[in-house]
């Protein structure tokens, strides 16, 4: 039953004005008041109930938005933690292609790009000690024709392993292209050049290089040297080289001719 609270008040004041208390029962009236007292009490409640459950749902949608944000956090930290492992990556791939792009695959030494970058090098430092050797296996052909591409593979490593040894610190080597190394002299002192290379000539000619089988390899290289004249430029350096390659061979190979 639903009370009018003015006129439950009404009522009330009335009997208790009513000292008869006849016309007005106090206590119908005090059961009205306590009836309405107890409707506002369930309609407080309802509202409790309905505030708690709003701040509830409150709290769990902060929540949710709070590990939403905390997940997009995480993603983002390993995201970025893949890319730079990837750049890492990347960059040293990059820097391993750049050094294989200057190493020859098979003897391991520097290749001709290598070598004329540092020949520019040199000549842009002190251009007038530089001396060009140009080195030729004799005959290499046979070698791979006797003994197969193999073996000749073999011998041309150990070919370029003596050179290396041989030159030292006295200039830089390289394989050049095929059965052709360069090596770069930086060295005033042509004493010192010819004797190196005529070393190298007689330790090649006397070793005995593993064919595989019982034979053993034996082999002469012809080399062609030249020295930088006023006017030079590195290209000029190899051709000169290579003319004075050309004359070891043309004279019977095994031998070193300067240019
Ligand atoms: N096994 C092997 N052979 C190679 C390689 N590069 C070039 N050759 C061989 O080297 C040989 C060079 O032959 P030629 O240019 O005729 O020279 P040569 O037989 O050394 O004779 P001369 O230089 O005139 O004394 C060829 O048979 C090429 O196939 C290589 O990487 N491995």
């Amino acid at each position: 039953m639903k009370h009018n609270i003015k006129a439950l008040e009404q009522r009330v004041v009335a009997a208790l004005e009513d000292e008869t208390n006849q016309g007005h029962p106090l206590h119908e009236v005090l059961e009205a008041l306590w009836q309405y007292n107890q409707d506002q009490w369930s309609r407080m409640e309802h509202l409790i109930r309905v505030s708690d459950s709003y701040q509830d749902m409150m709290i769990q949608r902060e929540k949710t938005l709070s590990e939403r944000f905390d997940k997009h956090l995480r993603q983002l930290d390993k995201i970025t933690r893949i890319s730079d492992r990837y750049q890492t990556a990347l960059r040293e791939a990059n820097l391993e292609l750049e050094q294989a792009s200057y190493v020859d695959a098979l003897t391991g030494l520097p290749n001709r790009r290598k070598m004329l970058r540092r020949l520019k090098a040199e000549f842009d430092m002190r251009p007038e000690s530089v001396r060009l050797a140009m080195i030729d296996i004799d005959y290499f052909k046979r070698i791979n024709d006797e003994f197969g591409h193999l073996i000749g593979d073999d011998v041309l490593v150990s070919v370029g392993n003596l050179i290396e040894l041989t030159v030292g610190e006295l200039g830089h080597i390289s394989r050049w292209g095929g059965e052709e190394f360069l090596v770069i002299f930086s060295q005033p002192d042509q004493a010192e050049v010819e004797a190196c290379l005529k070393q190298l000539a007689n330790t090649i000619r006397e070793t005995h290089f593993e064919s595989g089988d019982h034979a053993k390899i034996r082999t002469t290289i012809s080399i062609g040297v030249s020295h930088y004249q006023a006017g030079d430029s590195a290209d000029t350096l190899i051709t000169r080289a290579d003319d004075a390659l050309y004359r070891a061979k043309n004279r019977g190979r095994n031998q070193v001719v300067f240019g």
